[in-house]
């Protein structure tokens, strides 16, 4: 079994998130405002530099800087990253992309080509990374409101030397990006940050992960960057930004076909909620969606979104279960493409955990024609993490490929029965998954690294089985 057949995620993380490195607009964890508030001077906290470094990375000439705040762990996990630091590739002689006005909404990007499904519209280092959260401390008999704007300017002053170290051309570029927080104690920087951030995960220092909500923060990151902080909201957004550590880039993907002309755009909330909670959740951001999804005049689209949230595509819970039919998945997966598709929501991971679903299906069948071509289909989604996980994909599209025959799920629904461990594992996971596969997402990290043919013990066994119980319990 591939790692990435299940997934450590929740499932509304899962449903809602776009990859693995969680790109998705950062909120800071700060109130904000709705009168000025005088903060008395003298309390600064005096940043500890044993725990945080500013650094410009990658140290390569030729090749832009990102001014970065990290805590000291957080920067040898990216040091360390295989690969690092990976090049920019060239830019290419004409973009496929401008700045420009977009009517109601400030500036956005357009595209100035046709882009097909798939490719990748631009490679950008970004312009800052910095926590979005930093502990400050401040005097008992500070009030609320003074409180949180201590904390606001603590985080100003924080910000500022990473801003005042940059290029003066990359810091204009900075400057020059939209703030929508100018009224609610939120300075110049901090404004700016909390408008154009997108979150960035996957550099927490290991320590930090158990503790509580705020500490976890302090290890997850925001990115801001010249073109693609100009991404405008749409809740059926046509773009997928994928950070590569080892480049220290976004990849902005294009998730379906996208015309000479068109607006990219990117989805800043959770879109799989309804019209009503989106529209609040963009209320920070100053955006009243006008996207068809929110304009249309019946409550079809929050139907059709409750109910691509409502289903997840598991092969185990199909795959020992002989009380389905055997297309039962596949019909299933294939009308929640249909959804997906009507309510334009390509770039949801959920499009490509169904697409490989399809495909391993077939593959569960024996029949190699039809899973090639489902094979073909997950690969024109490469902002997946899915398809990074799965570089397998590759190979399965011939259909003559002998990788077929050796592929764990091979006729797996056609002979027999899934026997040996293989066979008791998928039938406790069909248990306790149900066959509409929600409660497998957080737990069954003891079979991510499963190997068919690998010889698990009864008590490996025993435990997977604990492990799944669990989530069942805690989640279902
Ligand atoms: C990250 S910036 C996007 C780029 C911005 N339009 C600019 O001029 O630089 C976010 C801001 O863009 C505007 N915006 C983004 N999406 C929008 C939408 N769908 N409708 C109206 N305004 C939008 C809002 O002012 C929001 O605070």
């Amino acid at each position: 079994m591939k790692r990435g057949f299940l997934n450590a995620k929740t499932t509304k993380e899962r449903l809602a998130s776009k990859n693995d490195l969680g790109t998705h607009p950062s909120q800071l964890p700060y109130a904000m405002l709705n009168e000025p508030v005088t903060v008395p001077q003298g309390y600064e906290t005096k940043p500890s530099f044993v725990e945080y470094a500013y650094t410009a990375l990658p140290q390569v000439d030729d090749e832009p800087h990102t001014e970065c705040l990290f805590l000291l762990e957080s920067q040898e996990i990216l040091l360390k990253t295989p690969g690092f630091p990976k090049p920019l590739p060239p830019a290419p002689a004409r973009p496929s992309f401008r700045v420009a006005p977009s009517p109601g909404k400030g500036l956005g990007l357009f595209s100035t080509c046709d882009i097909k499904q798939g490719e990748v519209i631009l490679y950008e280092r970004p312009l800052l990374i910095v926590p979005m959260a930093i502990p400050s401390s401040a005097p008992k008999h500070f009030s609320q409101t003074q409180l949180i704007q201590h904390s606001l300017n603590e985080l100003e002053r924080y910000y500022k030397v990473a801003v005042d170290r940059m290029t003066e051309q990359r810091r204009a570029a900075f400057m020059s990006l939209h703030d929508c927080h100018t009224k609610d104690g939120s300075g110049p920087i901090v404004g700016r940050i909390r408008t154009n951030g997108i979150c960035l995960s996957g550099l927490q220092p290991a320590g930090l992960k158990a503790n509580t909500d705020d500490a976890a923060r302090m290890g997850r990151y925001t990115v801001i960057s010249e073109y693609i902080s100009r991404l405008n909201h749409s809740c059926s957004s046509n773009t997928a930004p994928l950070f590569d550590k080892a480049m220290l880039a976004y990849r902005l993907y294009a998730v379906r076909d996208i015309a000479k002309g068109e607006e990219l755009t990117f989805q800043y909330v959770d879109v799989l909620s309804s019209k009503s909670e989106r529209n609040k959740a963009l209320k920070p951001y100053d955006v009243v969606c006008t996207c068809p999804s929110c304009t249309e005049p019946t409550a079809r689209s929050d139907k059709r979104r409750s109910a691509i949230g409502g289903f997840m595509p598991t092969i185990p819970a199909w795959a020992a279960n002989r009380q389905l039919s055997d297309d039962w998945l596949i019909k299933r997966s294939t009308a929640l493409l249909s959804l997906i598709e009507e309510e334009r929501l390509e770039h949801l991971e959920l499009n490509c955990i169904a697409t490989h679903a399809i495909m391993e299906c077939y593959i569960c069948l024996g029949d190699s024609e039809n899973a090639s071509k489902w094979a073909a289909r997950v690969i024109r989604q490469p902002w997946s993490g899915v398809y990074k996980d799965h570089p397998e994909v590759h190979e399965l599209l011939d259909p003559k490929s002998p990788a077929y025959a050796k592929h764990g799920l091979w006729r797996m629904r056609v002979d027999e029965n899934p026997t040996g461990d293989m066979g008791a594992i998928f039938k406790m996971m069909g248990d306790v998954c149900g066959p509409d596969g929600m409660k497998t997402l957080s737990g069954g990290q003891g079979l991510f690294m499963f190997q068919p043919g690998q010889n698990t013990s009864p008590e490996g066994l025993r435990k997977i089985a604990e492990i799944l119980q669990r989530s069942s319990n805690l989640k279902g």
